[in-house]
């Protein structure tokens, strides 16, 4: 019972750097996904904390926004060092928390710690520019600063990575944050806070909230003291907070749905695209933004694609995230499992042919087998709906220009990912695709180092990058006369 002892797992928030709980005193129970067990609760906080929180930033960004680069980059490598140095027991924290396997929590812990670092390295490098100026007596500068104090609302199925993402570059460039974690996965989120306070941020620099996604979404929406909301999450819950937002202004950044195409050429590496392709579809049993909905494979290569497919889905160890070996843990609740038996029911009525899983697993709960589905079409749900859960169907397409047509034939623009031999299809198809992020024989290119980021309903900005600080930051052009000259 680690986890319960931890000084990380905080059942409750931290606003203007004391932990309290809602006014109300309400709370709301969190569960282990694996066990359907309660692990605790946090509290249900509403408008009234969600105001406080944010005017707590809005005195801490007075001050916060005076240090230095240096002196913030230093405190972000603090925060670095503290999460390695923790990275078991929040890794822990994870799995107990979302269920995905201990291996991908100490990834995705580990990932979340590079991100922070990349970031107090960013974050000295916000150069202005001094542009010739058109008249002799004048000149003129352009300088960056933070936009102010932000929101930063994440998702349930990476807790802490999604949260770096946003944090790094908010802190690194000077802005304050009001953080709001899922409701189903808060540990992760509010272990941030712990870890902050530890590492010596000042009070209110970060403040972390649980609670009604409706009350403190309408507060952060409403008030004026925030600049900016970041989000990732449903395309749904994405245009919404645009459109409420939209009354004072706000930047936004979202990184919304996806219905990542996964494209396998005759010409491909079969075995290699296979290895890929399990990475890209199961990664946290299929709960991923990122993950393939839809595998398009060329007819002469089809049938080795998916029977190899199927047998390494087969292969795939299933079970609770803390077992030694497991490599896909539970979806998320029993909501996930019935949207996926909806799925794939409404696949098999059209005639696609269930060749891996297409059960819950025997496990019970919200456990589900990898399921390979053959003779896809487009007049199944998959083609438009994103599955997040175990499941990868399979098209069949003849030409190029097809495969192209196929991935492209979706209002989202996330990620995508095609397998090859040959460097000019590679450059062709990569130009082809209308996609935010392109994975040429590559199942997995997530990486602090890179811009992550979709393109139409997929949102707006990116993470991660030299571009990632960018949405942080206001542009001042600063004309200067009277000079003498
Ligand atoms: O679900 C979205 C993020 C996935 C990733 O970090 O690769």
């Amino acid at each position: 019972m680690l986890q319960k002892t931890s000084h990380f797992m905080r059942q409750a928030n931290l606003i203007n750097g004391e932990w309290v709980q809602a006014d109300s005193g309400q709370t709301i129970d969190v569960n282990n996904p694996a066990t359907g067990l309660k692990i605790g609760t946090v509290p249900k906080a509403g408008k009234g904390e969600t105001r406080r929180a944010i005017e707590a930033a809005n005195e801490a960004f007075k001050t916060w926004r005076k240090t230095t680069a240096l002196e913030r980059s230093k405190l972000l490598r603090k925060l670095h060092d503290a999460m390695m140095d923790n990275q078991d027991v929040l890794a822990e924290l994870l799995t107990i928390e979302q269920g995905k396997s201990l291996f991908e929590s100490k990834g995705e812990i580990g990932s979340a710690a590079a991100y922070i670092l990349w970031f107090a390295e960013e974050g000295r490098r916000t150069y202005g520019d001094i542009v010739p100026s058109p008249w002799g007596d004048r000149r003129i500068l352009v300088t960056k600063e933070p936009v102010g104090v932000i929101a930063a609302i994440t998702p349930w199925n990476f807790p802490s990575s999604m949260l770096a993402r946003k944090l790094g570059p908010a802190l690194a460039a000077g802005c304050t944050a009001v953080v709001k974690p899922a409701t189903q996965t808060p540990y992760s989120g509010l272990a941030w806070g712990a870890l902050a306070e530890e590492v010596g941020f000042p009070k209110g620099v970060v403040n972390i909230l649980t609670g009604s996604a409706a009350e403190i979404g309408d507060e952060i929406c409403a008030n004026p003291l925030v600049s900016k909301i970041t989000f990732t999450g449903s395309t749904e819950v994405g245009k919404l907070l645009i459109q409420k937002s939209s009354v004072t202004v706000k930047k936004v950044s979202m990184e919304l749905g996806g219905n990542a195409p996964f494209i396998v050429f005759d010409d491909a590496d079969i075995d290699r695209a296979v290895t890929g392709a399990i990475t890209a579809k199961y990664r946290n049993s299929g709960q991923t933004c990122v993950c393939t909905n839809r595998f398009l494979v060329q007819a002469g290569v089809y049938d080795k694609f998916v029977e190899k497919l199927a047998a390494a889905s087969d292969a795939l160890k299933v079970g609770s995230g803390l077992e030694e070996g497991v490599q896909q843990g539970p979806l998320i609740d029993e909501k996930a499992v019935e949207k996926v038996e909806e799925l794939i029911a409404d696949a098999t009525s059209k005639g696609g042919k269930v060749v891996a899983g297409g059960k819950r697993h025997a496990l019970g709960g919200s456990f589900f087998q990898p399921t390979v589905i053959a003779d896809a079409t487009p007049k199944m749900r998959f083609m438009k709906e994103e599955i997040f859960g175990p499941v990868a169907p399979v098209f069949k397409f003849e030409t190029e220009e097809q495969a192209i047509a196929l991935a492209n034939d979706t209002e989202f623009g996330l990620a995508c990912y095609f397998y090859t031999g040959d460097l000019g299809r590679a450059f062709r198809v990569m130009e082809g695709l209308k996609y935010g992020m392109v994975g040429v024989n590559e199942g997995l290119i997530t990486t602090p180092e890179a811009p992550f980021g979709g393109v139409k309903e997929s949102g707006l900005g990116k993470e991660g990058g030299h571009q990632g600080i960018e949405d942080y930051l206001d542009t001042k052009y600063v004309c200067i006369g009277g000079l003498g000259l």
